[in-house]
């Protein structure tokens, strides 16, 4: 079996977890309070910023040119392709250029991009890769699932979100994170892949946390 089907496998119920979540059912059905969606976009446009640094690290720490060049279209593609569509929702919910970019992460946003950060700067290739696969691989799911239901790529508000998510290419670029995980890890020890499923399961959780986090629209406490 490779890595991945046994992380998909064994974390089933911490994956599905993240598709059940109100913010996703939500915005699945068109139900979802706008400003909740606002205010996820401005924090996922924070969380992208630290996680494009994710590939331009994934580059550094590979030797493989083509890998190397993966990275680097990844890179690309969360700068000027994902990030884009944060740009147009903020320009259509009246946000600022400038309120986007000196928006300030919440302890949520915080903690999972500094967490990845971490893995990715301290930790092997391997490790940078378990530490981004569940960001990728499960918007592409969740970008998927959402788009079967009827009018939900239509839908005026959330479309545009899913219709990204549910993207031929989007989900090209979690395969091939998906491949690189397998091959970084084929004959690797137990030991070893412990320690990955852990990092995994780490950022299947944060994923779990930012929806929470969203929803709740959680910020610091008062000061
Ligand atoms: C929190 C989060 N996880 C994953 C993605 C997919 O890139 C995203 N945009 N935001």
């Amino acid at each position: 079996m490779t890595f991945s089907k046994r992380l998909y496998e064994r974390l089933q119920p911490v994956w599905r977890s993240n598709h059940t979540h109100p913010f996703v059912q939500e915005m699945g059905k068109g139900t979802l309070d706008l400003e909740k969606f606002r205010f996820y976009m401005i924090q996922d446009y924070v969380y992208l910023k630290d996680y494009a640094k994710l590939f331009a690290l994934g580059a550094v720490k590979s030797d493989d040119l083509a890998v190397m060049g993966m990275f680097a279209s990844l890179l690309n593609a969360t700068l000027n392709e994902e990030m884009s569509l944060h740009r147009a929702y903020a320009a259509r919910f009246g946000i600022t250029e400038e309120e986007l970019e000196q928006a300030k992460p919440s302890p949520i946003t915080l903690a999972y991009t500094h967490y990845m950060l971490h893995t990715a700067q301290n930790g092997s290739l391997a490790e940078l890769t378990a530490a981004l696969l569940p960001c990728m691989w499960s918007y592409s799911e969740i970008g998927k699932e959402l788009s079967r239901l009827p009018g939900a790529s239509e839908h005026s508000d959330y479309g545009d979100w899913i219709k990204m998510y549910s993207s031929e290419e989007f989900g090209g670029l979690a395969q091939w994170c998906i491949g690189l995980l397998d091959q970084l890890t084929e004959g690797k020890p137990e030991s070893e892949l412990m320690k990955l499923e852990e990092i995994f399961l780490n950022t299947t959780r944060y994923e779990y946390l930012f929806w929470e986090m969203a929803y709740r629209m959680e910020m610091w406490p008062a000061e």
